[in-house]
């Protein structure tokens, strides 16, 4: 008897609902949990309880024979996880900054489909804001809008796993009075977008960004002669693309960005390397104050003497109250050549005394320090588990 495809589609589809709407109850679940940890201020994280949770899962669908490898049911609980956490974070946040506004304006760079338009949605909808766009062509203007208040936030990328430290959006940042309220991180996944043909053999020519070329340039190589087209980024390729609307051209680009321009996906995961992910961080004109129940960062800006060991000096004072750095970066200093200033990232909260007595005490070791901002942390670690 053959199989009716579109009956097994049908099945499949009505599996995915009942899908949905469990993961839609776990989610609710998260609020009344957070609620509950308001009242006896525990952490938001308890990772032996993810742990124990996850191999609970493991044994489960091992004795109910249901044929799932660990690995499928590590990844999947983790990303639920995940999502359990950040919404007793945004909680949280929301409560203690007081309700923010309805609709917020952020200002990235780029056009509309821009890797920090994007980042920038990701932000609002995970505060559950209405975004109003404030798209910008350079990171100064940026900083620039949120100054003046025309932009309530500014989104910006300071680091890529391939490319490493973005150092304009660095050296930007030691001249501002903005403060540093969040941090969040997106994948980057380049794919070849079409205006509806499914037949890659008939694109000759590619449109894009010279980065995202170079960053897929082993799949452009495998295709038969393809002609490139450098555009100023790849939302400008896909918006190019989109309005051409030619059949043998494609753009390189994101998924989310090819879907706001009418773009469908003929090919994904097309970079050399798979891993490659943006952190960005959020600017606005007020600090914020987190709470001790998150995970938070500190980014801090501090110049040392020139005398020798005078850095390892400083960072002793982590080490002493335990504080965990996670980036150290460093950049001239405009005007006074030779000297460094340091960019500093520690696991703490500038309002936990432990971090105020270790700040204290790094005034001594420095000839500058100021706190860029303290923000909540959105990269949830997940837990190993066998
Ligand atoms: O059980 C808790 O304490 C929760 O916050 C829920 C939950 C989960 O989603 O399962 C989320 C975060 C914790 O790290 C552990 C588990």
């Amino acid at each position: 008897m053959a199989l009716d495809l579109s009956e097994i589609r049908q099945q499949i589809t009505q599996i995915d609902r009942s899908l949905l709407k469990l993961l839609s109850e776990r989610h609710r679940l998260a609020f009344d949990v957070v609620r509950s940890k308001e009242i006896t201020q525990k952490p938001l994280r308890d990772e032996k309880r993810e742990q124990q949770l996850l191999q609970e899962l493991i044994n489960f669908s091992e004795n109910e024979n249901y044929q799932l490898e660990p690995q499928y049911i590590t990844q999947i609980f983790q990303k639920i996880i995940e999502d359990s956490v950040l919404t007793q974070q945004v909680y949280l946040q929301k409560k203690l900054n007081e309700q923010r506004e309805q609709s917020i304006h952020i200002a990235f760079l780029g056009k509309r489909g821009s890797y920090s338009h994007l980042a920038a949605r990701s932000y609002a909808t995970r505060y559950q804001e209405q975004l109003i766009e404030l798209s910008c062509s350079s990171f100064e203007q940026i900083f620039e809008k949120v100054s003046s208040g025309e932009a309530d936030y500014g989104v910006l990328p300071l680091e890529n796993t391939t490319s490493g430290s973005i150092n304009e959006v660095y050296d930007l940042l030691q001249h501002t009075d903005l403060s540093l309220v969040g941090e969040l991180t997106y994948p980057i996944k380049h794919c070849v977008l079409v205006n509806g043909q499914d037949d890659l053999s008939k694109i000759d020519t590619l449109y894009s960004h010279p980065q995202v070329i170079q960053q897929c340039s082993q799949f452009i190589r495998s295709l038969n002669k393809v002609h490139i087209e450098f555009c100023e980024s790849s939302s400008h390729a896909m918006q190019l693309v989109s309005s051409l609307n030619k059949p043998n051209i494609a753009a390189l680009g994101n998924e989310d960005g090819g879907h706001l321009y009418g773009l469908t996906v003929l090919r994904s995961n097309i970079a050399n390397q798979e891993n490659n992910i943006t952190r960005f961080i959020v600017i606005a004109r007020k600090a914020i104050t987190v709470s001790s129940q998150i995970h938070t960062k500190t980014l801090l800006l501090m110049t040392t003497g020139q005398e020798a060991g005078s850095l390892v000096d400083a960072l002793t004072v982590f080490k002493k109250y335990q504080i965990k750095m996670t980036k150290l970066e460093s950049r001239p200093i405009y005007g006074k050549p030779w000297e460094e200033m340091f960019y500093l990232e520690i696991e703490a909260n500038t309002n936990h005394p432990d971090t105020q007595a270790a700040l204290e005490e790094l005034r001594q070791y420095s000839t500058y320090l100021k706190v860029l901002g303290c923000y909540p942390s959105e990269i949830v670690k997940p837990v190993d588990v066998r």
